[in-house]
């Protein structure tokens, strides 16, 4: 049965004064593997940043499996099992791997998953986080992550500056943590093609509004159509 994840109903959000989203309204159901993808500034970190109450919501509503959260916190929102790994990594450099995994993990989150997921960073265990190159640091923000147990992980532009093969490795780490439907996935990502071979659905945003919702076999069938919306042929 489809349950209903998250939901945003007429979200009017920025930074400020500054209205950045418009009018928004989206639905994710529980299990769904969203690729959201745009051009540079159309707003998807943003939108991610409000789901999470990281930035100014001038009106509508936001839910959470039926609850309204849209005046909770970003930390009461995590607890509810929101899960973002920003685009700037955020990781703690004076901590080992093995601390910054430790010094967030709750409920029935494990190490072990961590380390499955990224055999990587068990060997960098010991390590600082400025001891790790770019792509075991974007291993380790999202293993930080799945540390606070989310039901809905938001990933921003985890393949950013990341070479190939560091990038097929985090996919097939996405396969996994999404596998069987456990999690539900919105993956925000430049790379058009690798999102939308993970994802089911593709969300498109353009000046903070959505202008595609739908199957990602659509785009993938016409590339004119994700030229139209981004720029680019990228699938
Ligand atoms: N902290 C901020 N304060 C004010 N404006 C911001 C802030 N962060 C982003 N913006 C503006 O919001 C708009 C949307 O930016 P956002 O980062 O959400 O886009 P994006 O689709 O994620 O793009 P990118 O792929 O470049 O990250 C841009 O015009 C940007 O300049």
């Amino acid at each position: 049965m489809t349950e209903v994840a998250l939901s945003l109903h007429n979200v009017t959000a920025g930074y400020g004064q500054t209205h950045i989203l418009r009018d928004l309204t989206l639905t994710v159901n529980r299990g769904d593997r969203v690729a959201m993808i745009g051009r540079n500034g159309a707003g998807k970190t943003t939108l991610l940043a409000t789901v999470m109450g990281l930035t100014r919501l001038h009106r509508g509503t936001i839910h959470l499996r039926g609850g309204d959260i849209s005046h909770l916190r970003p930390y009461q929102r995590s607890m509810l099992g929101l899960g973002l790994v920003p685009q700037t990594r955020d990781i703690f450099p004076s901590l080992t791997v093995e601390e910054n995994l430790t010094s967030v993990l709750r409920g029935d989150a494990s190490l072990d998953e961590a380390y499955a997921l990224f055999p990587r960073l068990k060997e960098r265990r010991n390590n600082g986080g400025t001891q790790l190159s770019g792509g075991e640091q974007q291993m380790l923000a999202i293993a930080r992550t799945l540390m606070t147990a989310p039901e809905i992980v938001l990933l921003d532009e985890p393949l950013e500056g990341l070479a190939p093969v560091i990038c097929e490795q985090l996919m097939q780490a996405f396969e996994a943590l999404a596998a069987d439907g456990k999690r539900t996935v919105v993956l925000v990502e430049q790379q058009a093609a690798a999102a939308l071979k993970f994802a089911s659905r593709a969300v498109v945003v353009t000046n903070g509004s959505i202008v595609y919702d739908g199957g990602t076999d659509v785009l993938k069938q016409q590339p004119e159509l994700l030229e139209r919306h981004i720029g680019v042929a990228h699938a």
